[in-house]
């Protein structure tokens, strides 16, 4: 494979590769087809147990209502800290289970009480079921996939809306048709529905069952605390508050989600005094669902040369502007496009989010992010529509006159939607400063390029190269991807050809490099644990050293310097890996190099599990290999897309297949690239080898 990867958004490959993945979405969209169809039954069948009574079934139908929403919102973060410690697999198995009895109980029962008792209960199983359902999907698909996997996750979750609704009018036309021939079918015109709502949830218990779910990571703890409920709940908000990047990106969602209960609140107000009655607001609902799904659908691969950091905060100031302006536009019309532009933002900023909260969060904490994002956003959402229509009131009709001739009357709907519009737009700007991953490159250039794809050279550093210049490549990869095996073979048949080769290595390719390896991976760190800064510096320190004394004077000879790792690792590990600002970590090593980059950097890929298990011979784990999987997987990711932004200089090699294969890709690649051989074929001397640790 010789293609760079970037995120890939082939929905059939993910779907064809990855059968676990497969299964779980089948279920997941199964389960929410139950979902929507089940509720529109419970709302049915409160409707149906209360008919005659308009005010009652007002009153039924607000409690089902209150009754879904208000679990997650008050027991969320403790049923997240439940769900990361019980075995994922089993919670999703028993939840839809329980499911399927309460749902099948409901008609069975025919009563009010045993109605809101059972929604009450369906949603605490809830609870439970999705922070496992979301917690396991970045266990099932590579890293680069989770975008695309989140993708048709969502659209399984809200596209089954739509199905549910039609399927519930066809069930209850049915149930008017078979209760003649099946009795049970006589309690009310919904019950067909909630049968095969349960049904639905049996199917997704059978289906999760047979899914092969990869057991959880479980970290150490701190001070070797044991676990207590509360001591979970508490490190989970802690693991929120802890990291830049979560605080911004929940802090974003949460502002989002209220400017979504904004417009939910204040929809119906707002387009009537624009003098549009019903069918206005059809059109503008219809326009919302579409541009999310556009956003949500569309937005990744139009942006796939932007990091999902950036694009994150940007699609949220977006969704602020539009807000603002669908506000102020004073026409349904003109509106209803600037309401799918904020569709459009907002889908793309919720799966940009969630991809981010799979691929940050380690797994251990995972379930408890999950929940704690999802109640906290329940909790706004419905503050906010409770909220806002006070404020519009407040606010009441203004009249706007700039000049004599000219005044534009508001609503006070409108005007809180400004208001709202406002601060997502100040929300978005602050989350995508306080996540941003590529300081000191403009958002401009980088739109440039995630549009055009060319613009990619000019932002690069002019490489510092020798007068005379050999030929510079660097292996890079996980621990255990082949690298050191891809460079014996390389300086081999590199020789053979006639050149001059140095063979070195990243950390401890000089004797100063060799004492910093010694506390870069052996420092045990109990009295004093090395910070992310500290291993950077050290990092940069030995790179510096090794440019100055091993890969310039070798490049000066004409030599062709194969290293095993450079500056991407830097970036992986330190960057992606220990969440250290990218920017600023290129800086440095920039600084260290004198900006010298490889003529070439050839990315080994393999999966973090692959390369484990080639590593588990070795007599014991480095302290950089002993990271969790979690780690690993942000390493691996952030390899491929510095390969993604950059084909010209990278060179992507499945290194799953054999030694041989790879070094065969490896050599047709290079052969062009190469300088002439300064000796006679045959007749080179043997490599030059850093010496370094040796490995079992
Ligand atoms: N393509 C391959 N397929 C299967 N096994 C391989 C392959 N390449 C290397 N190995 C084996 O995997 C192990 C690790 O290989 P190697 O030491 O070359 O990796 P590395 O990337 O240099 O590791 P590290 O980063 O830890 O130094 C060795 O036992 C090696 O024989
Ligand atoms: C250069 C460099 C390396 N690392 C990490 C990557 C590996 O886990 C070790 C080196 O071990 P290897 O057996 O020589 O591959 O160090 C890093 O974190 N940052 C870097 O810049």
């Amino acid at each position: 494979m010789t293609a760079a990867a970037a995120p890939d958004h082939d929905v059939r490959a993910l779907l064809r590769d990855h059968p676990d993945f497969r299964r779980m979405w089948l279920s997941l969209m199964l389960s929410s087809f139950g979902d929507w169809l089940g509720m529109l039954a419970k709302l049915g069948t409160a409707a149906g147990l209360t008919v005659g009574d308009a005010t009652q079934t007002s009153v039924a139908v607000s409690t089902v209502f209150i009754l879904q929403l208000a679990p997650a919102a008050l027991l969320g973060p403790l049923a997240g800290a439940l769900a990361d410690r019980l075995d994922r697999r089993l919670t999703m198995v028993v939840g839809d289970l329980l499911r399927f009895a309460l749902f099948i109980s409901i008609p069975i029962a025919g009563s009010l009480t045993w109605l809101f008792v059972a929604t009450l209960l369906i949603e605490l199983v809830t609870l439970f079921w999705g922070p496992a359902k979301d917690a396991t999907v970045p266990n099932l698909v590579p890293a680069r996939k989770l975008e695309v996997a989140n993708q048709i996750s969502l659209v399984a979750t809200y596209g089954s809306a739509p199905v549910a609704g039609l399927a519930f009018i066809l069930l209850t036309l049915l149930t008017g048709v078979l209760d003649n021939l099946l009795p049970f079918l006589r309690g009310g015109q919904s019950d067909l529905a909630m049968y095969v709502n349960a049904v639905t949830f049996l199917v997704a218990a059978a289906v999760i069952w047979r899914l092969d779910i990869p057991p959880r990571e479980v970290r150490p703890r701190e001070g070797g605390l044991a676990p207590t409920l509360g001591r979970d709940i508490v490190e989970g908000w802690r693991f929120v508050g802890g990291s830049p990047l979560l605080r911004g990106l929940v802090f974003g969602m949460l502002v989002a989600f209220a400017a979504g209960g904004v417009v939910l609140g204040l929809g119906r107000a707002f387009v009537t005094s624009l003098g549009a009655g019903d069918p206005g607001y059809g059109v503008v609902v219809m326009a919302v669902f579409a541009g999310v799904a556009l956003g949500v659908w569309q937005g990744p691969r139009w942006l796939s040369g932007l990091s999902r950091r950036r694009t994150f905060g940007l699609a949220l100031s977006l969704a602020g502007v539009s807000l603002v302006l669908v506000a102020v536009v004073g026409n349904i019309v003109v509106a209803s496009l600037f309401v799918v532009a904020l569709g459009l933002c907002t889908g793309l900023a919720y799966v940009s989010a969630y991809t981010l909260l799979g691929l940050e969060v380690d797994d251990d904490v995972r379930g408890r992010t999950f929940a704690f994002v999802g109640s906290s956003t329940r909790v706004v959402i419905i503050a906010v529509m409770l909220v806002a229509p006070w404020v519009a009131n407040a606010l009441g009709e203004r009249t706007i006159a700039p000049s004599e001739h000219w005044s534009v009357t508001y609503a006070g709907s409108a005007l809180a939607m400004v208001v709202a519009g406002v601060i997502t737009g100040v929300a978005g700007v602050v989350s995508f400063r306080q996540m941003d991953d590529r300081r000191g490159t403009s958002l401009r250039s980088d739109l440039v390029r995630a549009f055009t794809r060319r613009g990619e050279a000019a932002e690069d550093p002019a490489p510092v190269r020798p007068p005379a210049s050999g030929f510079f490549l660097a292996f890079e990869g996980g621990d255990g991807s082949g690298k050191t095996t891809q460079a014996t073979l390389l300086a081999d048949w590199l020789t053979q050809r006639g050149h001059e080769v140095v063979v070195t290595r990243e950390p401890g390719g000089t004797a100063t490099g060799r004492e910093l390896r010694e506390v870069l991976l052996s420092h045990r760190g109990d009295a004093s644990p090395l910070s992310p800064r500290a291993e950077a510096l050290l990092f940069a320190a030995d790179r510096a050293q090794h440019v100055a004394e091993v890969v310039q004077p070798g490049l000066r000879r004409g030599a062709v310097v194969l290293t095993d790792r450079y500056v991407d690792s830097s970036l992986a590990y330190q960057g992606a890996g220990r969440d250290l600002p990218a920017s600023e970590v290129e800086t440095l090593s920039t600084w260290a190099t004198q900006g010298l980059l490889p003529d070439l950097t050839v990315v080994l890929d393999v999966d973090p599990v692959t390369a484990a298990q080639r590593r588990a011979g070795r007599a014991a784990e480095d302290r950089m290999e002993a990271e969790s999987r979690a780690f690993h997987a942000r390493v691996r990711e952030q390899f491929l897309l510095l390969a993604g932004r950059d084909p010209r200089r990278y060179l992507v090699l499945d290194a799953t297949t054999s030694p041989e294969t790879v070094h065969a890709k490896l050599r047709e690649h290079l052969e062009p690239l190469l300088p002439a051989a300064t000796g006679v074929p045959g007749t080179a001397p043997e490599p030059v080898t850093v010496p370094g640790p040796v490995r079992s």
